[in-house]
């Protein structure tokens, strides 16, 4: 086949959802989350460290809007930021930064705690500013793009639903609100991700393109997950012993 061609919609759209043997359920901290293998320290920090990406996704969103010249597209995409802003209506009254702030209150977390975002760690915070520079500087498309991620959050949610209650009994239960909130919001926003994906990277070299932002975005997942297991799994380094987050260099002397 020419290696210049265009893929068909269809190839396109099955080569970026193979790229969720990438995404972030498959970490090691996420598969511990998943298996109950977590302390309750573990999974304070998780929604202390999550709760710098809640905040910013809607900043994001706004930095694509602002690069958007198309009215039809900009009225679809606005709905993502009352998603996580809150618009007052019924059911979202705070949106879903409330909803994860709610979550943190039922593992256990000050609120005072989690917004003071003082649990949040270096590596996170720069992930998750690479996404939020990613759709600064991008065409409005590129970054709608990279949200795709969004495809494979479905079944991470659920899972979350679906084990957590009995591996977690300590976690109170109107924390999950913001998992099913996301069920019907994600799928919805993956339509209108996809189409605006599909149309707009219509070559072979556009489509590899756009492949390789989704590969970023799983990266910016990633790395979040990373930092947080440096900071609070039992990491034992060489010559060093357990790793301490911003502890400075070992005295050896
Ligand atoms: O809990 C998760 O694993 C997870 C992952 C993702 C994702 O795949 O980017 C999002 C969310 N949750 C989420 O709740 C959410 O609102 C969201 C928005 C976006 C985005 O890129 O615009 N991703 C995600």
């Amino acid at each position: 086949m020419d290696q210049t061609e265009a893929w068909s919609a269809e190839a396109f759209e099955a080569r970026l959802r193979a790229l969720g043997g990438c995404y972030h359920i498959h970490h090691p901290f996420q598969v511990m989350m998943h298996r109950g293998q977590c302390t309750r320290e573990q999974i304070r920090a998780w929604v202390a460290n999550r709760y710098y990406y809640q905040v910013s996704i809607p900043i994001k969103d706004a930095a694509i809007l602002s690069n958007c010249p198309d009215r039809d597209v900009r009225r679809h995409w606005v709905q993502r930021i009352l998603d996580h802003d809150g618009h007052g209506g019924e059911g979202n009254e705070g949106g879903g930064i409330e909803a994860w702030i709610r979550l943190g209150e039922a593992v256990g977390l000050a609120r005072e705690e989690i917004v003071s975002e003082r649990l949040v760690l270096p590596g996170v915070r720069f992930a998750v500013d690479a996404y939020i520079n990613f759709a600064r500087r991008s065409t409005w498309q590129e970054a709608a793009a990279s949200s795709l991620t969004e495809l494979f959050a479905p079944t991470i949610h659920q899972s979350r639903l679906d084990h957590w209650p009995q591996h977690y009994p300590w976690i109170e239960a109107e924390g999950y609100a913001y998992f099913r909130r996301r069920l019907t919001e994600a799928p919805r926003d993956v339509v209108n991700g996809l189409r605006i994906t599909l149309a707009h990277f219509n070559t072979r070299a556009l489509q590899e393109r756009a492949l390789e932002i989704l590969r970023f975005k799983l990266d910016v997942l990633w790395s979040m997950l990373d930092a947080m297991t440096l900071a609070h799994c039992d990491v034992q380094i060489a010559g060093w012993g357990r790793y301490t987050p911003m502890a400075g260099a070992p005295v050896t002397s």
